[in-house]
């Protein structure tokens, strides 16, 4: 089978970036036998360095990383790009950033396919979002991020085929946050006090790089809006209701200067709602899209023990897709929605997704100049 080289420009090495490189490294020779693709990394960078590497340097990037990247302004990966001519590129970004916002149309001009776990350039103002998918086409690239909803499990692609097979889809609820599950299902049962379970699920590094964004429901309200625009609903991230966990009066104690030195308060208020419970209740953090009733919201909601939710265990996230086909009983995805490894296998597909895209127009391509 011929080997189609894919160049890789890597931003961020943190919990997922890293197992990415990790698990590449590790599925090289059973990737190349496989699929006929061998991937590189020419670029891989953090918020402040660059790591700019040939293709022959490419087997101990964290040395390489520690004596060799350099501080960078973005414009000079830009040049790199220009410079050398690589072809086959596809951006990666397992970042959390904004900054990101601003990199994806150039990188797109510039020839690059894209790959986010990064929620926030899918959930920006929807003139960008429509800007960006506008210029990919003109470009002729692919985005795929797979790993925004659910970390590894197949949500976006399901409900993708559903929708392109003209199915109508009527609500979409469940469990979306990896991080919240780990923290609900562990307060539940346990007796620890749910600033340490918050602490186990950051070390863990579950929740997103500021959990405030897991624990205001921003994160969850985020995945609703992916998934709403994946079926071209207008929709702005304001349209989705968020009941704080902590209620309005502790909201205040996610600002920066209160959060990071008085988790202890979080506890307090999450023990009296806690002891609210009736014996066969536990708390989910759940959200709901109802295309019917036109109910986008996310909350802390308690559910009967022995129900699905209520049986959830680690960071599982669990997710209806009510359609007209299935009916009262949904199609539901179920399995661990956050942890490294799993998403970084799931950002791993999406690369071999455009990987093979890539070595067809290849193939497409000599074919066509030999006649
Ligand atoms: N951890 C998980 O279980 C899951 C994470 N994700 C998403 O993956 C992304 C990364 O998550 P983690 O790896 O856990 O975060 P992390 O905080 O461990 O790593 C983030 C990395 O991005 C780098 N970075 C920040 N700003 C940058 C910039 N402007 N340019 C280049 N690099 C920059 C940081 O230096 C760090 O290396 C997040 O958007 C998260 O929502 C999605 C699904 C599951
Ligand atoms: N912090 C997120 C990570 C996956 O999106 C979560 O807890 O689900």
């Amino acid at each position: 089978m011929s080997v189609t080289t894919i160049n890789i420009l890597l931003f961020g090495i943190g919990n997922v970036g890293s197992t990415l490189l990790k698990q590449i490294e590790e599925s090289r020779d059973f990737i190349a036998k496989q699929n006929g693709i061998v991937f590189n990394f020419p670029i891989i960078a953090n918020s402040t360095v660059v790591l700019f590497q040939n293709a022959d340097q490419q087997q101990a990037w964290e040395t390489d990383f520690k004596r060799s990247s350099i501080p960078y302004q973005f414009q000079e990966i830009l040049d790199f790009l220009k410079n050398t001519q690589l072809e086959n590129l596809i951006a990666v970004d397992v970042t959390a950033s904004d900054v990101m916002l601003g990199r994806y149309l150039p990188l797109v001009q510039h020839g690059c396919h894209l790959v986010a776990a990064n929620k926030k350039p899918n959930t920006v103002d929807l003139n960008f979002y429509s800007l960006l998918r506008s210029e990919l086409v003109v470009q002729r690239k692919q985005f795929l991020y797979e790993t925004n909803v659910g970390a590894g499990l197949p949500i976006i692609q399901t409900l993708r085929n559903l929708y392109q097979a003209g199915e109508r889809i009527t609500r979409i609820q469940g469990v979306f946050s990896g991080s919240l599950s780990y923290m609900f299902n562990r307060f539940s049962v346990e007796p620890f006090p749910f600033s340490q379970i918050l602490a186990d699920a950051e070390r863990n590094g579950y929740t997103e790089p500021d959990s405030r964004d897991d624990l205001s429901g921003t994160d969850v309200a985020r995945k609703l809006l992916i998934l709403a625009r994946e079926l071209q609903e207008p929709l702005e991230l304001d349209d989705i209701s968020i009941e704080p966990i902590f209620g309005e009066t502790l909201t205040r104690l996610l600002h920066e200067t209160d959060y990071r030195s008085n988790k202890q308060a979080l506890n307090r208020y999450l023990e009296e709602r806690k002891q609210q419970l009736d014996p066969d209740e536990v708390l989910r953090f759940v959200g709901v899209l109802d295309l019917e009733k036109r109910r986008f919201e996310v909350k802390l909601t308690a559910v009967k023990r022995l129900s699905a939710l209520g049986q959830l265990r680690g960071t599982d996230n669990l997710i209806e897709i009510y359609t007209e086909s299935y009916g009262r009983n949904p199609l539901v995805v179920q399995g661990a929605g956050a942890g490294k490894e799993v998403t970084a296998r799931g950002v791993l597909s999406d690369l071999l997704q455009i990987a093979q895209l890539v070595k067809q127009r290849e193939v497409v391509r000599i074919s066509e100049v030999s006649g």
